[in-house]
Order: structure tokens, then sequence, then C-alpha cells
């Protein structure tokens, strides 16, 4: 599907509701599975937990995760732990190219029994879950932190628990505290003091029924739409002041582009101010590489020159984000340059009408663009993809007063 986006003169003040957290989700979705104990409210309705839950029940040999990273990450170590029980993981084309290997060895170095079905170093994989034969393991710690998360998060559950000690620099550091947090939220005792990480052992857990916050990262969206928006503003729940998720950092970042956020009881309200910036500088997104593509689009919006840093994750990421940022800013008549972790945007007056943009099987490629809808009727193509962490991503942008139509 395609969709038109006809440009709108402005935005509706409305109130939306944001799905849950689809990293929060995918690690209390695990963590379920271990301690049957807990409940979850107000769990993502995205494709990667729908898939995440799909394969916690699924008793075949074969489980395909499709797209979803944590889904292929957690459940790696969750089956390589699970005594018995053999599966042949995979996923879709792309994740057959996101590579494994990190965290395949360090689970090897468990014990466990994970083979690789095609190329060395990435999925599918067979595994054969068996009970690790030790506590400790080391990994590098500057690919993925998804792999760190998926041995935290099956750690309270091996007879000694587990001792992790992270090699070189820590990436996407917000996502471990996220588990970390998680981990203490159902009286796990962890801790993280820079490169190491000690999880104990808990055999069982008391009940306890957990809310997802909702996701930042689809709130990122909206504070694009409010940057580029004339004097409006959007209220979004249900979120919280003091948020596990590093996509918070949002609410500072887009101050200087112009938006403010309202912390209320359990929503967040966006308003756009007076106070931009001549550009951004140098912003460092390693902990909070999500918010790249939507923070690039926000200033190409603008015209707006920005340099950020710490994207080294990107192109291992849906698709490579760098490449496809440079492509699509670059049609719609941006100038852009990328190294493998920079991305460097040249300011531009103008933005290029009805150009179609490619979305590359990725979801925030979609929803990074939609908000220049605000400047330029656009078109985004393969516009379902949205799905895999934001179902209703074109309905709410309906409900704010976008014109989108399918074509
Ligand atoms: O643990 C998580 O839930 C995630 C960690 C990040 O990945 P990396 O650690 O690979 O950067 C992030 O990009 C991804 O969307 C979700
Ligand atoms: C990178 C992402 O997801 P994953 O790595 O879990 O596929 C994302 O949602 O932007």
């Amino acid at each position: 599907m395609d969709v038109r986006l006809d440009c709108i003169s402005n935005i509706e003040n409305k109130e939306l509701k944001i799905t849950g957290s689809k990293s929060e989700s995918n690690r209390l979705l695990i963590l379920q599975a271990l301690y049957p104990e807990i409940t979850i409210r107000n769990l993502s309705n995205s494709d990667d937990s729908k898939v995440m839950q799909k394969a916690l029940q699924s008793t075949g040999e074969e489980v395909d995760i499709h797209h979803a990273g944590t889904a292929m990450r957690f459940l790696t170590a969750y089956f390589a732990c699970k005594e018995g029980r053999e599966v042949l993981l995979t996923g879709s084309k792309r994740m057959k190219q996101r590579p494994i290997k990190v965290l395949v060895e360090a689970l090897r170095q468990l014990g466990c029994d994970i083979e690789y079905e095609g190329e060395e170093g990435y999925p599918p994989l067979r595994i054969k879950g068996s009970i690790p034969n030790s506590n400790e393991v080391s990994l590098k710690a500057d690919v993925s932190s998804q792999y760190i998360s998926a041995l935290m998060l099956i750690a309270p559950s091996l007879p000694e628990g587990l001792k992790i000690c992270l090699l070189g620099k820590v990436t996407s550091v917000p996502y471990i505290n996220m588990t970390i947090s998680l981990l203490r939220d159902i009286g796990v005792v962890a801790s993280f003091d820079g490169n190491n990480i000690q999880i104990s052992h808990k055999k069982e857990i008391a009940p306890v029924s957990l809310v997802v916050e909702s996701d930042w990262s689809s709130a990122s969206y909206f504070y694009s739409i409010v940057a580029l928006s004339d004097n409006r503003s959007v209220s979004l729940g249900s979120y919280k002041d003091h948020s596990y998720q590093g996509d918070a950092s949002l609410a500072e970042i887009y101050r200087q582009l112009g938006v403010e956020t309202i912390f209320s009881e359990h929503q967040i309200t966006l308003k756009k101010t007076d106070t931009l910036t001549q550009e951004i500088k140098a912003l460092d997104l390693s902990n909070s590489p999500d918010i790249a593509q939507t923070i690039a689009v926000t200033c190409f919006g603008l015209g707006l020159a920005c340099y950020l840093t710490g994207l080294h994750t990107l192109k291992i990421k849906e698709t490579d984000r760098l490449e496809a940022l440079k492509t699509e800013i670059e049609k719609l008549g941006g100038k852009v340059e990328v190294t493998n972790d920079t991305l460097k945007l040249f300011p531009t007056e103008n933005v290029l009408e009805n150009i179609t943009i490619n979305t590359y099987d990725d979801h925030r490629m979609a929803m990074a663009f939609a908000p220049l809808a605000l400047r330029k009727s656009i078109q985004i193509h393969e516009a379902e993809v949205v799905s895999k962490s934001y179902p209703d991503f074109w309905s709410d942008l309906n409900e704010l007063g976008f014109k989108v139509s399918e074509i």
C-alpha cells in the first residue's frame, strides 16, 4: 500500500493514546514466560510484540520472528536455555543479514548448543535447549545492546544467576538500564556498574502487575509534527516523567527545535514555542539510535543544518538507515553526508513536492518522513511497514487532520 499525504496547513490540537513500548513489552513477555506470576498491562500492539507472543506460545519446530530484532535476540537466549526444546529460529530476509554472532558466541561460552543453519554469524539458528554449565560470560558491547539484554533476561532463571563482563564501549546503554529496571520490578537482584552486570538467581517471584509505559520512539513523530506545525500542540498518553526508555530524551532534544514538553499525571503535551536553534551542532545519539531518522527529517523540514554522531548501530537495523536517509532526503532536494557513524545535513530552503519516499521495510522511514506533509504533499511507498512498531500510525495522523489517502 502506498499513501499520499496532502499538505495541510495545520494540525488539530488533539489527544492521542500511544501503544505500549515495544522494548518494554518484549522484555516483559520473556520474563512472563519464565515467571508466569507477571501480569502485563498496556502491552504494545506492534507486530514485533505479536510475533514475540506467538513465538513464546508455539510448540512447533520452526519459529519465524519476521523483522523483530528484539524477538530474534531475546528468543535465541530463551530457547538456548530451555532444556529439551529444539527450534529453528528464523526471520525475514533482512533478519538473515542482521548479525548475531556476538550473542551466539556468548551463549556458547555458557555451554549452549546453537548452530548456524545458513551463513555463519547470521540467522537462521538451530538451537537445542539445555541448562547452561557456567555462570560467567563476556561479550563485545559495541555492536548491539540487545545481545546483552537477551542474556540479562534469562539470567535470573539460571541456577546460579549470571555475571556478564562487557568488552569495549557500551552502546545503547538506556536499553540495558531498562532491562535492569524491569528485572528489579519483578524482585530480581541486578546491578550494572559500567562494564559488569550481575544478576542473581530467582526461583519464583511474588505475583506482580506491571503497566508498560507508552512508546517514546513512537512519540518522536509527534515531536516532529509539532516542530513543523504552526503554533499547535498535541497530547499523548500514557507517559511518565521518569521513564525507563532512553528515547524520553526527546523532551530535551526538541526543546532546541521549538517544542516544549509539559508532563501531567499520565500524559505529555507537546507545545510549539518560538525558541528555535540555528543548527544542531553535534548531537550524540548512541543512547537513542531509534530517533535519529526523526530528528534528521525534522531538521530538514525546518531548513536547519544538523550533525548527528554515535550512529554506528544504524547500519544493521531494519535497513542501512544512514544510506536510506541520505537517498530519501536528497530526493526531496536536501544534501546529506554520511560516514559509518555520523550524518551531516546541510540547510535546505525548499522541500520538493510530490516525491515518493521509499521505506526499505523500515517502519521508521515511513513515520519519520510523514510529518513533512506539513510542508509539501508527499507519498510514502509501502506505508504498511509502520505496523512493526505502531500499527495505528496512519489513523492517528488522520485524527490530527492529516489527509491520508491510499493510492
Ligand atoms: O533493546 C531494545 O529494545 C532495543 C535496543 C536498540 O537496539 P541496539 O542495542 O541494537 O542499538 C534499539 O535500536 C531497538 O529498537 C530496541
Ligand atoms: C531497530 C529497531 O528494532 P529491532 O532492532 O528490534 O528490529 C527499531 O524499532 O527501530
